[in-house]
C-alpha cells in the first residue's frame, strides 16, 4: 500500500499473508481473506501452480514471531476457470484455497463477509485497501500490515478514456486514482474492506491490478475484482469441495 498507514494489529482479522517456499525460505507473495474456517480467498494471479504455498492467519508484523498467529498448507487450490493468466483485463481474478485444517476464531482470526450478490456501491463510497505491498513503486513490502482509504471510482468514471477505458469491467471494482494512495505488488489478493450501512465491514473487493507505469498513478486507480459479481462461483466451489 503506497501512503498509508500501519493498521492497528489484527483490526482486519480476515487478512492473511500468502507465502511460498523459495529455497527453503517462505515469502510473502500475495494477501488473502479468511472467508470460513477452511476457505481463504485470494486473486488468481497470486497462484502458480509449480509453487508451494503456505497460509499465515492472525498476522501483523511478518518479520516477527506473533502468539495467536498460524500457518496452515493448502489442501486444494481452485483458480476460476475463466481466469487468463495472459490477460488480467479478462477479470475473473479470483481463486479460492482450502486449508488442510480448519483455523480457529479469536480475536486476531476471523472471517471476513462477503457481500450480497449484485451489491454496486456508489461513486466516491469509503473503502479501506489493507497488505504488505509494496509501500512505493518498486520499494520494499511493508513488515507491519498497513491500510488506506481509498474511495471508489464507479465503472462510469473507471472506464474513461484517460482512466483504464477498456481495461476495467463491470465485474471490477476501482477505488483510489488521486495518484497518492494505491494498491501496490503484494497487495494482491487482498481485500478491499467497504462498512455497509448496518455498519459491518465486507470483502468487496479482491486487489487485482494497478499500473504497469507505476502504483500510485494519477487516474489508474487500483483495480480490484468485484465479490458480489462471484457470490454463486464462491458458493459452488465451497460446496463442492
Ligand atoms: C489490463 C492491462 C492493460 C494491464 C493492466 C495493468 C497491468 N499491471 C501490471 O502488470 C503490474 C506490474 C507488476 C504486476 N502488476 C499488477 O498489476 C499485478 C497483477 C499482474 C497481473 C498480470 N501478470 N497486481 C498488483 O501488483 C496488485 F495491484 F494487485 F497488487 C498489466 C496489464
Amino acid at each position: 500500500v503506497v501512503n498509508g498507514v500501519e493498521a492497528r494489529p489484527h483490526s482486519w482479522p480476515w487478512q492473511i499473508s500468502l507465502q511460498y517456499d523459495k529455497d527453503g525460505e517462505w515469502r510473502h507473495t500475495c494477501g488473502g481473506s479468511l472467508i470460513a474456517s477452511n476457505w481463504v480467498m485470494t486473486a488468481a494471479h497470486c497462484i502458480n501452480s509449480k509453487l508451494s504455498y503456505r497460509v499465515f492467519v492472525g498476522k501483523h508484523d511478518l518479520v516477527e514471531e506473533e502468539a495467536g498467529s498460524q500457518a496452515i498448507r493448502p489442501e486444494k487450490i481452485i483458480v476460476h476457470e475463466k481466469w487468463n493468466p495472459i490477460f488480467v483485463a479478462f477479470g475473473n481474478d479470483i481463486a479460492l484455497i482450502k486449508l488442510s485444517q480448519p483455523v480457529s476464531v479469536s480475536d486476531q482470526v476471523q472471517f471476513g463477509c462477503i457481500p450480497p450478490a449484485g451489491t454496486v456501491l456508489p461513486n466516491l463510497y469509503p473503502c479501506y485497501i489493507t497488505g504488505w505491498g509494496r509501500l512505493s513503486t518498486g520499494g520494499p513490502i511493508a513488515d507491519k500490515l498497513q491500510q488506506a482509504l481509498m474511495p471508489l471510482a464507479d465503472h462510469a468514471t473507471c472506464s474513461q478514456p484517460d482512466w483504464w477505458g477498456i481495461a476495467v469491467r463491470e465485474t471490477m471494482v476501482c477505488a483510489g486514482g488521486d495518484g497518492i494512495v494505491a494498491g501496490c505488488n503484494g497487495d494482491s489478493g487482498g481485500p478491499l474492506n467497504c462498512k455497509n450501512s448496518e455498519g459491518v465491514w465486507e470483502v468487496h473487493g479482491v486487489t487485482s491490478f494497478v499500473s504497469a507505469l507505476g502504483c500510485n498513478y494519477e487516474k489508474k486507480p487500483t483495480v480490484f475484482t468485484r465479490v458480489s459479481a462471484f457470490n454463486d462461483w464462491i458458493d459452488q466451489v465451497m460446496m463442492n469441495n
